[in-house]
């Protein structure tokens, strides 16, 4: 169940990109088709106050709490893919919004297709949200990365179009680093050769080559969320633990900070990988750094399939430097469920498969009920809030701008989203336009070249609110604008 404080709801979902309409007039009501049907009847009250009536939506919103509610919540599109968990689905489905949610990802052609009318999309680490995707997206206000990387989406061009970015930064980082144990004990233990041979009536009961955990040292490289996790269970299986990290970092435990990733090759018995995909990190683990490994030990890499090259890694294991190697990552992956691991999807893995104790898993490091039933609630709750209330509290490519919920008793309230160019002399003209209201609160900030402003304002009358959007859509630095009333 969501704890959305509030069900605001979004009038204008113009998209600055400048793909929409010229007319905003237009985009409102293409976009939120009802929206100024009830702005229009509204307005023939220009005394009415706007209270909105309590919604249904949201049962646990305090009474005091305004519903803003301007167009209908059937309006609002969103299209979820990669089997988003259905906590997620049902919190954006009981707030009345129209949910399709995919099991799989889609082609791009297809993706560009559905992206078209969606105002909010949700995602997992396939779905590939480049520019040339978003160019297309043109309702669209949010995105919501159902995991924690966010590499898949261009988050530099989301916000400079006006589109906010949300991932569940640990929700599933237990559940990465339990597999990460699993893997270097079956590892250790050429537990996945022994289960295969098995399977196949052969009886193949072997000590040579087999090791305990305990003693050895795990080198983890990106001590954050997963990594430190990671830290402590391995030391509490009696395993020494190095990182390596580009930030000074606390130590958990009696673990140790390494001063660059060669020492930590060096050392370590197990070398596992969780950094992030950015560019330092493309092939970080490529033949120089296979070198620089001790004989018979082991690579893990459970963080994204660039961050090693495989082939480099598959020749490293014919040549019998490595012990074993687990991947639950690679630099193509399937959109959905199937038959799809073979050299199509990436021209070096039939060699893979050939390889003795190598263990490869399909990205399931955080697939596990408990994680993603809470990356569910999670996401789910930071689209509301953001649709809803403006709040882009957690937002990854976006300023972190929230004010409390407007009230109940405070008549003739609205809320001001106002998205713009970085650039000086704004908050002046911003300020001219809300200053013929009272401006009760406010909030901006900036990242980078997008800068966030949200305030509340009152003594608006409802038919002053066409003119007010209006106003703002016309300065020159605006990339979106939305009011909540
Ligand atoms: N296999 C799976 O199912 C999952 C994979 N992941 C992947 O794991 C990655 C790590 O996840 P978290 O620990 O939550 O991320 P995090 O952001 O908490 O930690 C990443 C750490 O890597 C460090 N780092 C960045 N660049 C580095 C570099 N060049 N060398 C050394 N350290 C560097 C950062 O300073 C940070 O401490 C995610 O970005 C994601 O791609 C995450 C969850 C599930
Ligand atoms: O579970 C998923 O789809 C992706 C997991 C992952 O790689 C992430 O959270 O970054």
């Amino acid at each position: 169940m969501t704890s959305t404080p509030s069900a605001a709801r979004e009038i204008p979902l113009r998209n600055g990109n400048g793909n929409g309409s010229t007319n905003p007039g237009e985009d409102l009501t293409r976009t939120v088709s009802s929206s100024f049907g009830t702005l229009d009847n509204l307005s023939k009250s220009p005394t009415a106050t706007f209270h909105s009536t309590p919604s249904s939506y949201g049962g646990h919103q305090k009474p005091s709490t305004k519903q803003l509610k301007p167009f209908h919540t059937e309006d609002i599109k969103i299209l979820l893919l990669e089997n988003v968990n259905k906590t997620g689905q049902e919190i954006l489905r009981k707030q009345g919004y129209q949910v399709e949610a995919l099991k799989s990802s889609l082609p791009e052609d297809q993706l560009i297709e559905k992206i078209r009318d969606v105002h909010v999309i949700g995602i997992r680490s396939k779905t590939q949200l480049t520019a040339s995707v978003l160019k297309h997206a043109k309702n669209l206000i949010v995105i919501g990365c159902f995991c924690i990387g966010t590499n898949q989406v261009d988050l530099k061009y989301a916000a400079e179009n006006g589109i906010c970015v949300f991932n569940s930064p640990f929700s599933n980082s237990r559940s990465v680093a339990e597999q990460m144990i699993g893997t270097i004990i079956m590892l250790a233990r050429q537990i996945g050769d022994r289960s295969n041979e098995l399977h196949q009536g052969i009886w193949n009961k072997v000590s040579a080559g087999c090791w305990e955990v305990r003693g050895k040292t795990l080198g983890i490289v990106g001590y954050g969320h997963v990594g430190s996790q990671l830290s402590v269970l391995a030391e509490s299986m009696g395993m020494k633990v190095i990182y390596f990290d580009v930030v000074n970092l606390m130590s958990m435990g009696t673990s140790s900070q390494v001063h660059s990733l060669d020492e930590l090759l060096k050392q370590a018995d197990f070398v596992t990988l969780h950094v992030p995909e950015i560019p330092e990190t493309r092939n970080m683990i490529s033949t120089h750094q296979l070198e620089q490994m001790k004989q018979g030990s082991y690579l893990l890499n459970a963080s994204r399939g660039s961050v090693v090259d495989i082939p480099a890694l598959i020749k490293a294991m014919q040549a019998g430097k490595l012990g074993g190697a687990a991947l639950d990552v690679y630099p193509n992956e399937p959109a959905g469920n199937g038959p799809h691991f073979n050299n199509d999807l990436n021209d070096f893995t039939e060699d893979l498969r050939k390889l003795k104790n190598v263990i490869l898993t399909p990205h399931i490091g955080g697939s596990t009920e408990e994680a993603q039933s809470a990356i569910g609630v999670e996401v789910a709750e930071s689209l509301l809030n953001y649709v809803n209330l403006g709040t882009t509290s957690g937002a990854v490519n976006m300023p972190e701008v929230s004010l409390r919920s407007l009230t109940l008793d405070e008549p003739n309230h609205l809320r001001v989203v106002y998205i713009h160019k970085n650039v000086p002399g704004v908050l002046r003209r911003v300020n001219e336009i809300l200053g013929d209201h009272n401006v009760d609160k406010q909030m901006t900030d900036s990242r980078g070249d997008v800068a966030y402003l949200m305030a509340d304002i009152s003594n608006v009358n409802i038919s002053e609110i066409k003119a007010l959007y209006q106003s703002l859509e016309d300065l020159g630095s605006r990339i979106r604008t939305r009011v909540l009333y």
